[in-house]
């Protein structure tokens, strides 16, 4: 079912509900057949595109990423009122300029995007006469939409390992979503250049789409694979595993290594939904995924405490950051 185009592994999801996460639809061949695609992608690479036709509207989509959408509206705006939403204490989660991340981007991360005070204070913020909301129905809806393909993910990683019921449930309310929404300078040139130094998310999954211009690598083969610079097909998403996914499912699935390249002279528009567990939720393997011959690879640890490790300055050069936590004892040392 997963053609390598060259790239990375592209999935259909036709005749998946997205809404079958939370309820029944999920016992018909296709279902199973479409899990076992993910499960092999997310082992092999960490990285697949899904296709998932008509799970955003055209409109939608224009309203979001297209000219004058959501996302230009809000990085058009002077960089003053841009700047008023930074996070002080934690920078990572809030409006950062391309001059704070010295690299030709900016960006913003909204926690809790469908929690009611999460978008609305963002836009309350930057347009205080009237909040607007349009801006804050767009985003909203996206997330909604983006975070119900993440579901559909989440639960056919969980039930390929052989996870109870219970523990699907478990995890699914453990989960919360971010939002990353990231405008890449042009370059003006048709050589690329490099618009997001390598990482690896923390997530457990992110899901990501942007304004048609492509510009995302990933590392394939677990590293063994070289660099893939997949394009992304119309009503396709790309889904990357991050390290959360990987102690999650025991190091079955592979957190890969990404970075952007932006070239031509369009600015890019990047919309990248994480699933995260939630702050105080403590991360362990699922017990599926444990037994004599595979022992849990990963202490179980608080979410907030690998945040903590993984933006701090003095690991801030690890491009694995999962094992260099690892090779800590719990007292950090
Ligand atoms: O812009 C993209 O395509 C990827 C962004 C990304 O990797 C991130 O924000 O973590
Ligand atoms: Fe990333």
């Amino acid at each position: 079912m997963a053609n390598m185009d060259g790239t990375i592994p592209r999935i259909d999801f036709a005749g998946i509900d997205p809404a079958a996460a939370a309820g029944p639809g999920r016992d018909s061949a296709r279902w199973a057949a479409v899990r076992a695609a993910v499960m092999e992608a997310l082992c092999e690479h960490g990285v697949f595109e899904a296709v998932m036709d008509g799970l955003i509207a055209p409109e939608l989509s224009a309203a979001m990423l297209g000219p004058g959408g959501a996302a230009e509206s809000f990085f058009s705006l002077p960089p003053s009122t841009k700047a008023l939403y930074t996070n002080m204490e934690k920078p990572y989660l809030g409006y950062l300029s391309s001059s704070f991340l010295t690299l030709p981007y900016e960006t913003l991360c909204v926690k809790d995007t469908l929690f009611p005070d999460g978008v609305p204070a963002l836009a309350s913020l930057m347009w205080p006469d009237a909040g607007n909301p349009s801006f804050c129905e767009t985003v909203q809806a996206y997330t909604e939409k983006l975070s119900a393909l993440a579901t559909v993910v989440l639960r056919m990683v969980l039930e390929s390992l052989g996870a109870t019921a219970e523990c699907i449930e478990e995890q699914a309310r453990a989960t919360s979503l971010a939002l990353r929404l990231s405008g890449y300078e042009a370059p003006g040139t048709a050589e690329g250049r490099l618009g997001l130094f390598t990482h690896r998310d923390k997530s457990f999954l992110s899901v990501l789409t942007h304004n048609g211009l492509d510009g995302l690598e990933v590392e394939l083969g677990r590293g063994e694979g070289g660099w893939a610079r997949p394009t992304l097909s119309p009503g396709g998403f790309h889904v990357l595993a991050g390290d959360m996914l990987q102690v999650l499912t025991n190091d079955r699935v592979f957190s890969p290594l990404h970075r952007v390249v932006v070239a031509g002279d369009k600015t890019r528009y990047a919309f990248v939904l994480f699933s995260n567990p939630g702050d105080d939720v403590v991360v362990r393997a699922v017990d599926a995924a444990v037994d004599a011959q595979r022992p849990a690879a990963y202490r179980p640890f608080q979410y907030s405490e690998y945040v903590g490790f993984f933006f701090s300055k003095e690991h801030n050069d690890k491009l694995n950051k999962l094992e260099a936590f690892t090779a800590l004892g719990i007292d950090g040392t």
